[in-house]
């Protein structure tokens, strides 16, 4: 297990290869013991009849078949004992017995779980209710001092909720494969779990409580992805998520973290109804080790997630059965009618994209990696145009490949673990996301051979957003600690599906803002009834579903940023070329990745450039290991009527989406905003 402790701030060490990777490949190393099918000379000799006793094994020490189960499992290490030292600041901060702690550990969750209308959180007890001798003892409700008095005793509070506490993958593994259905282990050791109804996320059913300080702080109205809702109407959610949970037998729990920047860290609470939801945020969250564990005392910040349970479509706001709320005040989010486990991940960068602007950190919807002399490179894109692919490198550290931050100190990741797409996967292309495809990692909504177990990656009957969550150490060159310098390069990914956009581009600061708020990408609506055109999807900060605050504040930040440490951003189209899609081929991978290599080397930078016309983008003339024809996508296409039409539709949709944007300033200098205004496409 990776322990963020591990972290030196400042210092970008690079840990070890054996660091980085987990105890697997150690016990590759060690291989198998050997099966031993004939007695050796010594053993040959003393036998002096020619019958065969199985009588080479020594007999078990037990008596009983219970007491022979009893010697398999071996108690976990009591945990280190507090001292002065290693408690500090935390709420345990006293010398206290394991026992108090683990106490005062289930008196917390108690806490969390506590309805708000009920004078006490539930019983709960920890450990899995199927294990009955092993039960402890229940521990006392937590007492919550803001109740109305209403009922003294219901049957709720009669009943005791079992705590599945931070389980190890093994043990989740173990949970949902007996009591989820569609929980399989794949040929590599992969869990194959199903979303249910829900494949991907969804934004319309969003909310985010507006109350006083919301409603100035948030961005809110057209474009923005903050649809409101009033407080009382979060806690009837609220309560609906909590009454759901506790009726349950068992509830998971995890504390983890989030932001591998050790000042920023935020703690976060899980609770969830099913091993498939545990043990993506166990591979998503930052893993605490068993000493931070002891000392995490209470969250910053808590999911309740009853993903399998739908809102109550008579409550004020509800659209549908789904409803993903977040509390800013409260510190919470509830998740009701959908579970997709995205919006656990997804949930928590809002949170970040809101509370890490207030200390002056940039929030990223990107990848990262970095070089071996220490160049940091970011990768900006919205869903499905290359983050994950092209930030997992083999020949350079990840960092991250989802979301970051980016504060005085350099970048750090938010996360503990990837998400990567899986359709259409294939080992040669992308060798290392594959390989992390083994135990401990959840694969979503794929379909394998049914004796074999091996997964078809080009099946699409359960949806087309098949993905694989893995921690980030499954990836032979994680950067552990998640932290880099400044970066050097930003690249702007984009998959255009018109077949329009150079394979790429250099930009200045100027064209960067203007792509960065545009946050332009083109994907294919609906590909089984034949062809479609292409549809331009605008995303500011190549993330809005995510942001909280209007896209100009992150913009201006990603500026000022980049000008004080003198990164270079690219604009790079992952689409089509030789046409739009039907016509054209999606850009080689292979390709993509020599320009991207050409950009961290620095080679690109010296390259000729020549400017196109409409977007005014500048374009190499050479990159090495690309053919020179497909740089000028005009080149490409056999109808060049066809092509400036195409380009010149763009062109148009890209100006009709800035428009909303040109009233707004970008930061203090009017000046900048003028040229990014102009930055865009001229025609
Ligand atoms: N030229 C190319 N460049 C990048 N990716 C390509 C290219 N051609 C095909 N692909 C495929 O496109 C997909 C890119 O998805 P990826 O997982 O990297 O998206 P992402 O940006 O990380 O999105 P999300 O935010 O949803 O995780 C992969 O399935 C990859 O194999
Ligand atoms: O959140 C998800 O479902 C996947 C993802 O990374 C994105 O859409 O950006
Ligand atoms: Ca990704
Ligand atoms: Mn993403």
């Amino acid at each position: 297990m990776p322990s963020n402790n591990e972290a030196k701030n400042g210092e970008f060490s690079f840990s070890s290869s054996t660091n980085a990777t987990s105890g697997g490949a150690k016990v590759r190393q060690m291989g198998l013991p050997k099966i031993q099918t004939q007695k050796n000379k010594e053993e040959l000799e003393g036998d002096n009849n020619e019958v065969c006793h199985d009588d080479s094994a020594t007999p078990v020490k037990a008596q009983t078949i219970d007491e022979l189960h009893s010697l398999q499992k071996k108690r976990s290490q009591p945990t280190t004992p507090l001292t002065a030292t290693t408690a500090g600041g935390a709420a345990f901060s006293s010398a206290i017995s394991e026992e108090e702690r683990q106490k005062q550990q289930m008196q917390s969750i108690s806490a969390s779980l506590a309805s708000l209308t009920r004078e006490t959180g539930p019983k709960v007890v920890r450990g899995d209710p199927a294990k009955k001798a092993e039960t402890p003892r229940v521990v006392q409700p937590a007492v919550h001092h803001h109740f109305t008095p209403t009922i003294t005793t219901s049957d709720s509070a009669l009943k005791f909720t079992h705590i599945l506490y931070n389980l190890s993958p093994a043990e989740l593994y173990e949970q949902a494969i007996k009591y989820e259905k569609g929980s399989y282990i794949t040929s590599s050791g992969a869990l194959a779990t199903l979303s249910g109804a829900k494949t991907g996320r969804s934004p319309k059913d969003k909310r985010v409580v507006k109350d006083e300080t919301t409603s100035n702080d948030l961005w809110w109205g057209k474009g923005s992805p903050n649809i409101e809702m009033d407080e009382q109407t979060f806690l009837v959610n609220r309560e609906r998520a909590v009454d759901y949970l506790c009726s349950l037998e068992k509830v998971f729990v995890n504390d983890q973290f989030l932001n591998w920047d050790p000042e920023h860290r935020i703690k976060v609470r899980i609770v969830s109804a099913r091993a498939y939801h545990s043990l993506f945020m166990h591979n998503m969250c930052i893993r605490p080790t068993t000493e931070e564990l002891e000392n995490f005392g209470t969250p910053d910040f808590t999911i309740y997630n009853a993903g399998q349970f739908p809102c109550n479509r008579y409550t004020h706001y509800m659209t549908s059965s789904t409803s993903i709320d977040l509390n800013l005040a409260r510190k919470e989010m509830v998740i009701l009618g959908t579970q997709y486990a995205g919006e656990m991940k997804k949930g928590l960068f809002g949170l970040m994209h809101y509370l890490m602007p207030k200390r002056g950190i940039l929030s990223l919807h990107s990848g990262c990696n970095m070089g071996k002399d220490g160049d940091v490179a970011l990768f900006f894109g919205l869903s499905g145009t290359g983050k994950t692919t092209l930030s997992t490198d083999h020949n350079r550290y990840l960092i991250g490949d989802d979301e970051h931050c980016w504060s005085d100190n350099g970048v750090s990741n938010i996360e503990g673990g990837c998400y990567a797409k899986c359709i259409d996967l294939a080992r040669e292309k992308e060798p290392d996301i594959w390989n992390a495809i083994k135990f401990g990692t959840v694969l979503e909504n794929i379909v394998f051979e049914e004796h074999t177990r091996e997964v078809d990656y080009t099946d699409k009957s359960v949806t087309e957003n098949t993905r694989a969550a893995y921690p980030i150490e499954y990836i032979p060159n994680a950067k552990i600690p998640c932290v880099g310098p400044h970066p050097k390069n930003v690249i702007l990914l984009s998959c255009d599906a018109f077949g329009v956009l150079p394979p790429v581009s250099k930009l200045n600061l100027a064209q960067t803002m203007y792509h960065f708020i545009s946050g332009y990408t083109a994907v294919v609506a609906g590909t089984e009834d034949g062809i479609k055109e292409p549809t331009a999807t605008f995303s500011a900060c190549f993330g809005a579903a995510f942001i909280m605050l209007h896209p100009t504040k992150y913009a201006a930040m990603l500026a000022e940023k980049m000008q004080k440490h003198g990164a270079t951003a690219w604009l790079v189209n992952t689409g089509w070329s030789g046409g739009s899609y039907g016509k054209g081929n999606r850009i080689k991978l292979a390709y993509t990745r020599k320009i991207i290599d050409a950009i961290h080397s620095g080679a690109l930078l010296e390259a000729n450039y020549k400017k196109t016309e409409i977007f005014g983008l500048e374009i190499p003339t050479e990159v090495e290991g690309v053919p020179s024809e497909i740089l000028n996508p005009g080149n490409t296409w056999t109808n060049k009527d066809a092509y400036d039409e195409t380009l010149l539709k763009l062109a148009g949709l890209f100006k009709r989406n800035f428009d909303v944007f040109t009233n707004y300033n970008i930061g203090t200098d009017n000046a900048l905003t003028q040229e990014i205004v102009s930055a865009g496409p001229n025609f």
